[in-house]
C-alpha cells in the first residue's frame, strides 16, 4: 500500500483524486488537507497529490520535499524557473523526487504529442484554450507547455515565426506569445477544460482539438503518477514521460 496526501482536498479535483484513490486497492488515503488545514497532518504519506492554486504551490512542493515526501503535483502557474527552483531543492533533498504535470488527462497528453509532431508541416500555428470562469491562470498550463513543445519542433524543423502582418492592433487582440506563439485564452460558464491547437499551411488546416467532460478524467494519470514517482528520479515534467508514446 503506497500513503497517499492529498493538498487542495475540497477542491474541484482534489474531491475526485479523494475518491481515487480511496478506490484503489493499493493506495491508502492517510490524509486529505485543504486551505487553512496544518501541513503537518501529512506526516505519514509517501506521496503527496497537489491541486491547489499557482500562489501556494511552490510552498507546498517545498514542504513535501523536506519532509522526504514525493509531490504529485497538477497545480499550474510553473514557469522556467519555478521548476528550476525546485530541480534545486531535490538536489538538495536526494531520495525525493517531483512529478509535475499540467494535465493529467490521457487524451490531454495526446493532444499536446500528436501537436508536436505535426508542428514541423506547417507555416502557422496558433492554440486557443477555453476554460471555466473560476480557473486562477491564463493562459492555461497546457496550452503553456503546448506552445513550448510546438515551439521546440519548429525550431528543430527549422520553421521561422508564423506569418501574421499585422501592424495595428487592440492590446490582447492576438493573445499571448509563449515562446513566439500566440495563445488565446476563453472564460466562459458551462465550460471545463477544452484546447484547439489550429495548424495551418498551404491550402489546409490541421485542428487539434481536446475537450475534458469532467474531472475525474484526471484521476487516472494522477494514480500513474502517484505509482511511478517513487521510481522516477529528481524531477519530472509531463505525464507523457510514464507513457509509452
Ligand atoms: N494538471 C491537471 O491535470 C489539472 C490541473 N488543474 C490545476 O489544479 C489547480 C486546482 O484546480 P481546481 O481543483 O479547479 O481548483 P479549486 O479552486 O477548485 O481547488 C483548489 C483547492 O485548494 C485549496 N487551497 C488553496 N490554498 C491551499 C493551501 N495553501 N493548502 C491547501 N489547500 C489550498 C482551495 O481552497 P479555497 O477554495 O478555500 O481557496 C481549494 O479547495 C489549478 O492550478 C488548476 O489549473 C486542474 C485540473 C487538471
Ligand atoms: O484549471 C483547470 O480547470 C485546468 N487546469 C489545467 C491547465 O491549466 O492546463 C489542466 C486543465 O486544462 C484544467
Amino acid at each position: 500500500m503506497i500513503k497517499v496526501g492529498v493538498l487542495g482536498a475540497r477542491g474541484r479535483v482534489g474531491v475526485e483524486v479523494c475518491k481515487a484513490v480511496e478506490a484503489a486497492d493499493d493506495l491508502e488515503l492517510v490524509a486529505a488537507v485543504d486551505k487553512d488545514d496544518p501541513l503537518d497532518a501529512l506526516i505519514g504519506a509517501e506521496v503527496v497529490v497537489d491541486f491547489t492554486h499557482p500562489d501556494v504551490v511552490m510552498d507546498n512542493v517545498e514542504w513535501c520535499v523536506t519532509h522526504g515526501i514525493h509531490p504529485v503535483v497538477g497545480t499550474t502557474g510553473w514557469t522556467a524557473e519555478r521548476l528550476d527552483a525546485v530541480r534545486a531543492l531535490l538536489a538538495a533533498n536526494p531520495g525525493t523526487n517531483a512529478l509535475i504535470a499540467p494535465n493529467f488527462g490521457i487524451a490531454a497528453v495526446l493532444m499536446m504529442h500528436f501537436a508536436q509532431q505535426a508542428a514541423k508541416y506547417f507555416e502557422s500555428v496558433e492554440i486557443v484554450e477555453l476554460h471555466h470562469p473560476n480557473k486562477a491562470d491564463a493562459p492555461s498550463g497546457t496550452a503553456r507547455r503546448t506552445a513550448e513543445l510546438v515551439a521546440e519542433a519548429r525550431r528543430k524543423a527549422g520553421i521561422g515565426p508564423s506569418p501574421d502582418a499585422t501592424s495595428s492592433e487592440l492590446d490582447g487582440a492576438r493573445g499571448a506569445d509563449v515562446d513566439g506563439v500566440h495563445v488565446h485564452a476563453v472564460r466562459l460558464a458551462g465550460l471545463i477544460a477544452h484546447q484547439e491547437v489550429l495548424l495551418g499551411g498551404d491550402g489546409e488546416i490541421l485542428t487539434i482539438r481536446h475537450d475534458t467532460m469532467n474531472r475525474s478524467s484526471f484521476t487516472p494519470g494522477v494514480l500513474l503518477g502517484v505509482r511511478r514517482v517513487r521510481e522516477l528520479p529528481g524531477l519530472t515534467v509531463g505525464l507523457e514521460n510514464l507513457l509509452d508514446l
